[in-house]
């Protein structure tokens, strides 16, 4: 397209925001990131991007933010993203993800910024009954985070409706994998999403993997899920940001997934062939507010979108998510490594 507005990237710093940074860079975006890293990472964004360390919830910063850079869209990726995190603390998780939202929509209007893409999650659905899920499927949330999010949709909605801004609510399934040329992934510690803990265990950073639920009525007893390559759903936000930029007054709201779903033992046997090894896998009772099957009807977004997945395929999810782990593992050391002889010296 021939316009491109400096995009704000929110969360920039984190897994999914920094894809997004790379895909927008890639396709000639200008770009800046707010992120107040606190589980983002400065490695993640590169030098060359104006990067601005703070709190999405600070509308004075953000005003200055907009006014420096220009911006013309932004892409909100920052929150609190921990489902049991959020039955423990849901005051600090509707602060972040409502609260900080809210601030965020109202310095948009207050400057005139005219589009948000919004990190929706199928966690809006909570536990629906079998089937593919689609937009139109009742939303009713079963955990705080869920809610929070749900409840940002809704500010999205109504704010729309009364100032001159549209939105994109994009509603990912499960996020996976990594840059297929590893300039960025998942880094976060103590990460719980499957193939994470997968690849971590078969890269030795882990002795297990728990599986949690043999007995849901699947195919093979254990939960399923349509797992969506993050550099594909990244391509979908640019997408999603042309789109609201051509058709002027239209929002969009989409599901994210590829319609197909796999089980956690398919994805361990992914694992499993992709290194030749063998993760041990521990069988435990289900986890709590698990549905047993989330799996998209991608109907929509490939009706409204000119969106044509690349990595739709588990074995490269796993692939490039364990490509990840490796190169990780090797910035570690090399950053262990130059300490050492630093302290030497
Ligand atoms: N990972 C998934 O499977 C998944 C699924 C559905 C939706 N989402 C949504 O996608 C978004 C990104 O998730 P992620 O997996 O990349 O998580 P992440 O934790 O890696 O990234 C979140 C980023 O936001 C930053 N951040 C958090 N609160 C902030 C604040 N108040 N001000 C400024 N920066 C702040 C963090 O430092 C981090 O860099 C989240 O909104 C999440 O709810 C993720
Ligand atoms: O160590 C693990 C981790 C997960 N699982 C199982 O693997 C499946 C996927 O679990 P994840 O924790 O990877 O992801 P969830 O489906 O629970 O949730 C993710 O996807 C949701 C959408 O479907 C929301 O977006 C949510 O924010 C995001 O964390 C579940 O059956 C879970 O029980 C295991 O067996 N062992």
């Amino acid at each position: 397209m021939d316009s491109k507005p400096p995009v704000l990237v929110t969360g920039g710093a984190g897994y999914i925001g920094s894809h997004a940074v790379l895909a927008l860079l890639d396709a000639g975006w200008p770009v800046a990131v707010v992120d107040d890293l606190s589980t983002g990472f400065r490695f993640a964004v590169p030098p060359t991007v104006p990067f601005y360390r703070g709190d999405v919830g600070d509308e004075a910063l953000l005003a200055r933010i907009f006014a420096e850079q220009g911006t013309g869209a932004i892409m909100h990726f920052a929150g609190s993203v921990v489902v049991p995190d959020s039955v423990a603390d849901p005051l600090g998780y509707y602060d972040n993800n409502t609260v900080k939202s809210r601030a965020l929509i109202a310095a948009a209007v207050r400057a005139g910024v005219p589009h948000v893409i919004f990190s929706s999650t199928a966690a809006t659905y909570g536990t629906p009954g079998g089937g593919p899920i689609t937009e139109d499927t009742p939303q009713q949330p079963i955990n705080p985070y869920g809610w929070s999010k749900l409840m940002t949709e809704r500010m999205l909605a109504d704010a729309a409706a009364a100032h001159p801004i549209t939105y994109g609510v994009l509603r990912y399934f499960n996020v996976a994998g990594a840059d297929p040329q590893a300039r960025t992934g998942q880094s976060t510690a103590g990460a719980t999403h499957l193939v994470k803990v997968a690849c971590e265990a078969a890269t030795g950073q882990r002795s297990h993997v728990d599986v949690y639920g043999t007995d849901y009525d699947t195919p093979d007893g254990t939960g399923v899920r349509d797992f969506i390559h993050v550099s594909d759903l990244v391509a979908a936000h640019v997408l999603a940001l042309e789109a609201l930029i051509e058709r002027p007054g239209r929002s969009l709201t989409l599901n994210c997934g590829y319609g197909r779903g796999f089980s956690v033992l398919e994805v361990l046997d992914a694992v499993d062939r992709a290194t030749g090894g063998r993760i041990e896998r521990r069988l435990c009772p289900r986890r709590a507010g698990d549905p047993a099957s989330v799996v998209s009807d991608p109907a929509r977004i490939r009706a409204t979108l000119p969106w044509r997945p690349q990595y739709a395929d588990l074995e490269q999810i796993v692939f490039h998510a364990l490509q990840w782990e490796r190169v990780r593992a090797e910035l570690q050391q090399a950053g262990e490594e130059r300490r050492r002889v630093g302290s030497a010296a």
